[in-house]
């Protein structure tokens, strides 16, 4: 029996335990959030699509009762606000760090062998908070940004090159933020030819440039942030941990030395099996790639120091 509880029933973490149920990821999905009522309504809500969409997955919705999630192999934190339009990610840290300290602290109380993946942002900075409080190993504590942020690339160049979004590959390494983020568009193909042989250089560009204020874009048109990609996206990264796939998936995690940084929770691109994050691919990055990723973490590095200023660390 595998389990899965999503912390947070907001826009994407419903979203995300939707697509669990859908693709039939976990036996066990568990939804909580501290609003009364709002966890159990949309658990309900959901399993009633179960003979309409012929899926086996048990959902079930909790109010703030962590009794309820023990024994979870992944817990997907995405408990916290979310931005609004002209807001920067990390403008959410002073909220977002409590609540996601103490979720922390409460899945680990009832499911001390589980996996975090850590949504909430600023995603980076949220994800070394768990990694420095809750005495985890670092494989077992990964953020979620890069899988959504290399999905939002791939949209971007397969429009560009007219394509089918299957057919292109991309990554996304960095930091989750407008600046930080590094689309690594030298390495990104389309049914294995190099992009920069299909497209002109000022294309690609805006491609890059579209990828890294993709979710401010969608927040400024929806008001607050996106949740069907970033749903997805978590969904991947736990299907490829509970499915031991050993997807290779951008994530944000615990770097001591690799990429030229220690004492930092940035996107690498890791191979995700079912220990968690278990070992990180080295993309072997070029001079300027390795400045951009240098700029990135130091960028993260400043959002971490704001954890001491408010005393979360
Ligand atoms: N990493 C990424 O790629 C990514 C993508 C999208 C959104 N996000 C982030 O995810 C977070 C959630 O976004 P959203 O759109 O779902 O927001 P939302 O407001 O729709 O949902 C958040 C939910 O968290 C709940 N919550 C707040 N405090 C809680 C607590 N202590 N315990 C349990 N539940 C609690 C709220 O009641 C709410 O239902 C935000 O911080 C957002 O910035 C990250
Ligand atoms: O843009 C946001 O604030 C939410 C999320 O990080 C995203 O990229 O969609």
């Amino acid at each position: 029996m595998s389990k899965v509880t999503v912390v947070g029933a907001g826009n994407v973490g419903a979203t995300c335990a939707n697509v669990l149920a859908f693709n039939e990821v976990a036996d066990e999905v568990v939804l909580l959030d501290i609003k009364e009522g709002v966890a159990e309504g949309k658990a309900l809500d959901m399993m009633q699509t179960a003979t309409l969409l012929g899926f086996d997955t048990r959902i079930t919705g909790v109010t703030n009762d962590y009794t309820k999630t023990a024994g979870s192999d992944v817990v997907v934190i995405t408990s916290g606000i979310p931005r609004k339009p002209g807001m920067t990610r990390e403008e959410l840290i002073g909220v977002n760090a409590g609540i996601v300290k103490s979720v922390a602290a409460s899945v680990l109380a009832h499911s001390p062998n589980a996996i975090i993946i850590c949504v909430s942002n600023p995603m980076d900075t949220m994800t070394y908070l768990i990694q420095k409080t809750s005495g985890l190993p670092k494989n077992r504590v990964i953020g979620m940004g890069g899988a959504l942020d290399s999905s939002r690339f791939k949209c971007y160049l397969s429009k560009a090159l007219n394509a089918n979004p299957n057919e292109v590959e991309g990554v996304v390494i960095g930091g989750h933020g407008d600046t930080t983020m590094i689309p690594l568009t030298r390495l990104a193909t389309y049914k294995g030819l190099p992009v920069s042989q299909l497209l002109d250089a000022e294309t690609l560009e805006k491609v890059a440039a579209d990828t890294m204020v993709g979710g401010a874009t969608l927040t400024k048109l929806l008001g607050t942030s996106a949740w069907y990609a970033p749903g997805a996206a978590a969904a991947y990264v736990v299907e490829s941990i509970l499915h031991d796939q050993k997807k290779i998936v951008p994530c944000s995690v615990y770097l001591e030395g690799e990429y030229g940084q220690s004492d930092i929770c940035i996107g690498v691109p890791v191979v995700l099996g079912r220990t968690g994050w278990e070992k990180v691919v080295d993309f072997k990055l070029n001079d300027a790639e390795k400045e951009l990723f240098e700029k990135s973490a130091a960028a993260v590095h400043k959002t971490n120091s704001v954890l001491h200023e408010i005393k979360a660390l």
